[in-house]
Formats: structure tokens, sequence, C-alpha cells
């Protein structure tokens, strides 16, 4: 028999649903880069309708989803964008907007909470008339949730005083939204009104909503029209790309509303490690679907040893540092799993002998 795995990894495991694949066997299909594809027409027009804004664009990946709009906001040799230095687009995307655009990257402090702090940010803010020496900022790029704060959630209210800032010095803010629609369920602000003050958008479809592939990018439809060329550019186009969009409808039909359960699970998680002696947790920090965990001295056991042991009970963990992992929940992990885990990770940390100790 095939032990199911608990995949705990990331929100980007999730398997498409039967729904999904039987979505994707009949999608109507067509080129995309000669025309449009109806499906993917349809996706486009749903995420531009969810998130306020006049026009969306279907993109293979995150990655590419943030690269395009900082390319497109920063369409002039020598331009800089203010984003934080522990964001995903400083952090793991190869530094493409600097290998591929040639934009210089400003990083500002993030703080716990995944913002960054208002003055800091206006301080980074370039002087013009010094551009004699100083590359010139164009783009403030925020990131909701915030994944390396633990999923933390910016507030509508901080977002919206970023956007004013950026107006007041005729800058274009860009919101990684990764994980928009876990920071919309965990603050009960609509989708649109947390992006109300951003100029594009990246939101993925492949985490927390559950479809296997891609991303959308909204914005104005100028900006989506220079996003299609760009994406073209990277290589980006697609073909009958409706064969993706289709499970990406069913996972808006059917997962938005899963997400609300994820972050239970990871409140279940999270206070379940934390009273496990020689393990802590930040509970404050666990808003969403996200939960980063430390190993203290006491528990005589490193992250690599710990992701190892529960990888022979079929667990998966990523390692954030040699003390410190993270688990992310998603729609395909359940209420027993979480148990499982942390009956196994009490074992571990405690080294009780190890029997399979699964029902
Ligand atoms: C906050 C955030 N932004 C962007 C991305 C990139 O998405 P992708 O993996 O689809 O390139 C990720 C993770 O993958 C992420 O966690
Ligand atoms: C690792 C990172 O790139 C990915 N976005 C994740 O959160 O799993």
């Amino acid at each position: 028999m095939v032990m199911k795995k608990v995949d705990l990894r990331s929100d980007t495991v999730t398997k498409p649903t039967e729904a999904m694949r039987a979505a994707m066997a009949i999608a109507e299909v067509d080129d995309d880069v000669l025309n449009f594809d109806p499906t993917t027409r349809r996706l486009e027009t749903e995420m531009a309708m969810i998130t306020g804004k006049e026009a969306a664009l279907f993109v293979p990946s995150g990655t590419m989803g943030n690269l395009i709009s900082v390319l497109v906001h920063c369409d002039v040799r020598g331009s800089e964008v203010i984003l934080g230095h522990d964001s995903h687009i400083f952090i793991y995307e190869n530094g493409g907007i600097s290998t591929i655009g040639g934009v210089h990257p400003r990083t500002v402090m993030n703080n716990k909470d995944g913002t960054m702090d208002i003055e800091s940010i206006e301080a980074a803010i370039r002087n013009k008339n010094f551009e004699i020496c100083y590359p010139t900022t164009r783009l403030i790029c925020l990131e909701n949730s915030h994944a390396n704060s633990g999923g933390r959630c910016l507030s509508v209210e901080y977002t919206d005083k970023v956007g004013v800032l950026a107006r007041k010095y005729e800058l274009k803010l860009h919101i990684d939204g990764a994980r928009l629609f876990n920071a919309s369920i965990a603050l009960g602000v609509p989708v649109h009104r947390l992006v109300q003050a951003a100029d594009s958008v990246s939101v993925c479809l492949s985490k927390g909503l559950g479809a296997p592939i891609g991303s959308v990018i909204v914005g104005s439809k100028s900006f989506i029209a220079k996003a299609k060329i760009l994406r073209k550019t990277l290589g980006g186009g697609m073909r009958q790309s409706g064969v993706l969009c289709a499970a990406a409808l069913v996972a808006l039909q059917e997962n938005v509303q899963k997400i609300e359960g994820d972050h239970k699970k990871a409140r279940t998680l999270a206070e379940g490690l934390n009273n496990i002696k020689g393990l802590k947790v930040d509970l404050a920090a666990v808003e969403t679907n996200i939960v980063f965990f430390d190993i203290l001295e006491e528990a005589n056991i490193t992250a690599q040893k710990l992701c190892n042991i529960l990888e022979e009970h079929d667990i998966l963990l990523m390692q954030d540092k040699p003390k410190r992992l993270r688990i992310v929940l998603h729609h395909q992990i359940s209420a027993s799993d979480v148990q499982f885990t942390l009956s196994c990770i009490q074992k571990a940390v405690n080294g009780v002998s190890q029997g399979n100790g699964r029902s």
C-alpha cells in the first residue's frame, strides 16, 4: 500500500483535483499568442474583476509575474526599485530584475510583520536633483502576505499609505500577491480593496488556490498590453493555455472557501508545536497558512535531522535555517495529518523510540 505523503514543504505542492483534471480535459482552447484562448480570457476577465483592475494576464509563474511587472514599470535604463530585504523578489528570484531587466534593487529592512517603515521607504527614494550619480527610483514593491515573515498580512491601511507615498513621488506600486487570497481571508478585506492602491499585482494561482500552474498579473489596460509583449519576449507566451487556466477557474470556484481552514490548521499546528518541549513558535506571526518554528538548544536535534526523521514517516518539511523549519498548510492537508505530524515531531524531538506511529 502506498502511504500518502503529508507534504508540508509549501503550498506549491498541491496536485490537481479530479475536478481540475476534468476541466482541463474538456477545456475550450485556441492559440493565445495569435489571438486569445477563450478559457484563458475567461480566467483573466475573472481575475481582473476580483482584483478591481482593468485587465489581467496569465503567466507561467509568480516569478515571471513579478519580473514582468517590475520590468514594465522600470522600462528606462538606470531605474531603481525599492523592495524589502526579505522579499521574495529580492531573495528567491535569481536577481532576475537585475540580471535580465537591468533594474537596480534598493532594499529597505522588512519589519517582523512584513512591512517596511514608511519613513524608511521615503528615505530610500532617490533625489532627482542628483541624477548625475543616482539611479532613478521608479517603483516600490510590497509582498502580501509576506512569506519570510511567516505569512504575515499587510493591512489595507498600510498598503494605502504606501500608495499615497508612491503617488507623492510619482512612483508606481507593485504588490507581490502570491498569497493575496490568504491575506484577504485572514484580514477579512476583499481582494480588490486590499490592492486598490497598487498599479500592478502578481497573484499566484498555484499556491493557496491549489491550481497546478500559473499566476496572473493585473493592472491597467496599457500596463497589461506592455506586459503581454514582455511575456512573449521572456518566452512566456503560451499557445493553448486554456488547458491550464481551466484548472485555475476550478480553483477559484472550489478552493477560496478552503483557505480559512488552512489558516485554522496552521494555528492548530503552531499551538501544538509551541507546546512541545524544545520547540518555539512565535504564535503572533501565524496569521495565515505558514508556520516557522525554532528548535531550542535543549532539543539537541538539528532541523535537517528532524526533517530526515519525519521523512521516514512520509512527512515532508522545508528547512529554513540550521535550527529553524517552515511548514506551509494547504487544502490537501487534513486535520488528522496535522495531528499525525505533531505526534511524530513530539517523538522525534523528545527522542522517543520511533514506531511507525501511524493509525
Ligand atoms: C511570496 C512569493 N512570491 C513569488 C513566488 C514565486 O512563485 P513561483 O514559484 O510560481 O515562481 C513565491 C513562491 O513560489 C512566493 O512565495
Ligand atoms: C521557496 C519559495 O520560492 C516558494 N515561493 C515557497 O514559498 O515555497
